[in-house]
């Protein structure tokens, strides 16, 4: 007998579940859409649910909370312990708030919502027999991958899901002209392959450039409720008591306590919408701040065009952030292609589009490059010295480094969950190179701590900022952690000089770092560089009011300064003379290791010895004339 078309068979009449994962709004949501109209359609009961998942908030083991056994991985793969929860008492707490929004908002429609704490495939796997649920897959992250693998196996026998793309992206795949398994690897090969024309100078688009779907309109109408009982129930009262819900979730009296000191922003998909409707509205006003800032690691492309920062730049040097959306991006309050489409006639939107097409690329980073994100090689397959001193790590989690801009950006991050962009890169680069530590424990640091954690953004820009996310990228060949950090210092020197002339009161590390408060401005970028006697008067010992500089002491740099000592080497018949780095360069670019660039320098005479060699060359040949004037004049 043939089978009937999927049109005609006839619907099942169990309950639709909209499982609610980082897609906590219903603006611009496609999958609240699909869900409400399959109930509306065959007049089936709505339920949205959503499930605080224990292995993301615990502690764990690096990468094993879906995979314990590694059965996905390469079977080499070792179980590691960062010491680390998944998620820290104030984002659960942040994430809370943003799902009682939910709840209200949705209860505001005449609908009804659960908020469960267990595994999604155990929670899910007892809904009654026919019924349908519609979530957001998250391909970014292969343990989110596994979870909903996990539901799907768990619902196989009695109910159906569907995983839908939605919108945390602002390409829908369907729409992206390459595969998503393969496609541009850098930002300016993606820029152009979407059609936009030139977007590190402009935001034009080409007249076929890859559609971006409009975003889709909140559902008006809301069907029948569904009463279910399920697993982990979080009831009402429990969620209208923050310090409840957290211990309920498994922080302990201390971890809630913390976090209850702290200030939240709002939370919810209208605190995001307000964000950005604030955000909108002081474009149009005039910048205030004029100061130019020195922006040293930045790809600053071709600077203000006609007076216009177009991409704001200045922002980036700031410890403000500039939309300052991201902790709602991350749990799907607000969606990327609403606020591009919300900018969209702002002075500003060059600077927004170029952000979110970042966001972009390391969201299709993820993808491709699936479990290898998270390995110690990265997706480079980058082989280098680590070290994974537990002391250093600590120092650098507790903002008790030495380095005082490291440390008040580490100290911002863990009471705040915030940290502008230029904070974690460089307080990643320090990490990474001065300390030569493995990066993953920094990057799972990050997880647990920053509220607008997001498993593509982190990852992917820790393996930017340890250079282990392309073979070609530096850092190849060092046999040890101590010449890595050799031959990154300079660069992090020149780093840590652009944060003290963007902040020359050092009005930032005062609001982070009280000891060092009575320090004057000249020295509270770099204790270190103090007499004993001011480090006195200043009641700043190191080694005992604040610690010695792990990795230093470091020299502030001035761009008119003499240069860095240069040497020749004899078999090198250009002429030229090189620096250390120049010559670590030279030996890497052409296939060797960085001890064979070490070498070199050894072997090269310094510039300096040479100018005395001619100094003395030349009065010897004057003492030379000298005398050969006196025998002619004698004669
Ligand atoms: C080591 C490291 C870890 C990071 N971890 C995260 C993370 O977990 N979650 C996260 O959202 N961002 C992360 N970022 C990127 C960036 O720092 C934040 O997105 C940005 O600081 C958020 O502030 P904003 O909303 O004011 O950003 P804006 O400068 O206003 O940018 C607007 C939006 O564009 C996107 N965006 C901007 N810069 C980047 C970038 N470099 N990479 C990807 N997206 C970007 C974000 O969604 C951001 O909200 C990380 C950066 C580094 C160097």
């Amino acid at each position: 007998m043939a089978l009937a078309p999927p049109w005609k068979k006839p619907r099942s009449a169990g309950p639709v579940v909209w499982w609610m994962r980082n897609d906590l709004r219903l603006q611009d949501n496609p999958v609240a859409r699909t869900a409400v109209a399959e109930a509306l359609t065959d007049q089936r009961p709505l339920l949205p649910v959503f499930i605080f998942d224990p292995r993301f908030l615990d502690r764990s083991f690096y990468g094993r909370v879906t995979d314990p056994n590694f059965e996905k991985s390469i079977k080499t793969r070792k179980p590691v312990d960062f010491s680390g929860r998944k998620t820290c008492a104030l984002r659960a707490r942040f994430w809370l708030r943003c799902v009682t929004r939910m709840k209200q908002s949705i209860a505001s429609k005449g609908g009804a919502m659960l908020v469960c704490h267990g595994k999604p495939e155990e929670v899910l796997a007892k809904l009654p027999g026919g019924s349908l649920v519609v979530c957001q897959s998250e391909p970014v992250s292969p343990e989110q991958t596994d979870v909903e693998d996990q539901v799907a196996k768990a619902l196989s026998s009695h109910c159906e899901l569907w995983r839908k793309w939605g919108a945390m992206s602002l390409y829908h795949r369907k729409d992206l002209p390459f595969p998503l398994t393969d496609g541009p690897g850098s930002y300016t090969e993606l820029a152009l392959t979407l059609g936009w024309e030139d977007l590190w100078r402009s935001p034009g688009r080409t007249a076929d450039a890859t559609r971006i779907r409009p975003p889709v309109a909140a559902p008006e109408v809301w069907p029948k409720v569904a009463n279910l009982e399920l697993p982990g129930i979080m009831s009402d009262l429990v969620l209208n008591d923050e310090r409840e819900s957290l211990k309920f979730l498994g922080y302990t009296a201390e971890e809630i306590e913390e976090a209850m000191a702290q200030e939240l922003p709002d939370a919810g998909e209208a605190a995001a919408q307000q964000c950005l409707e604030q955000w909108l509205a002081k474009q149009s006003e005039e910048p205030k701040d004029l100061q130019e800032p020195v922006l040293w690691d930045l790809p600053t492309g071709y600077g203000p065009a006609k007076g216009h920062d177009a991409l704001q730049w200045a922002n980036l040097a700031k410890p403000d952030g500039w939309l300052r959306i991201s902790h709602y991006m991350a749990v799907g309050c607000i969606s990327a292609r609403e606020i591009l489409s919300r900018a969209e006639e702002s002075v500003n939107f060059n600077g927004v589009a170029h952000r979110l097409l970042w966001r972009e690329l390391h969201r299709l980073n993820a993808i491709r490059w699936g479990r290898r994100l998270f390995w110690l090689q990265g997706p480079g397959r980058v082989e280098r010295p680590w070290s994974w001193d537990s002391a250093a790590i600590e120092a650098w989690k507790a903002g008790r480094t030495g380095v005082p801009y490291i440390d008040a950006c580490m100290r911002e991050l863990k009471q705040t969950g915030w940290l502008a962009y230029k904070g974690r890169k460089t307080a990643g680069f320090y990490f990474v190179f001065i300390l030569g530590l493995d990066w993953r424990v920094g990057a799972f640091h990050f997880e647990d701590v920053l509220m607008d954690y997001d498993v593509a953004m982190n990852y992917g820009n820790w393996v930017v900022v340890a250079e282990v996310d392309k073979s070609s990228r530096g850092a190849h060949g060092f046999k040890s952690v101590q010449d890595l950090a050799a031959w990154k210092k300079e660069e992090f020197e020149w780093k840590l000089s652009a944060e003290k002339k963007n902040d020359p009161s050092g009005e930032y590390l005062r609001k982070w770092l009280p000891e060092l408060g009575k320090l004057d401005a000249k020295h509270i970028h770099e204790p270190w560089a103090m007499s004993e006697e001011s480090r006195k008067t200043g009641g700043c010992v190191l080694g005992q009011d604040y610690p010695k500089p792990l990795g230093g002491p470091f020299r502030m740099r001035e761009e008119e300064e003499e240069e860095e000592e240069r040497r020749f080497h004899p078999n090198d018949n250009s002429g030229n003379r090189y620096t250390y780095k120049e010559f670590i360069d030279f030996a890497m670019s052409k296939g060797y290791d960085a001890n064979f660039g070490k070498k070199c320098w050894e072997e090269a005479r310094p510039v300096a010895a040479l100018q005395e060699e001619n100094e003395q060359l030349r009065q010897q040949l004057q003492a030379a004339e000298h005398q050969l004037r006196s025998l002619q004049g004698a004669a």
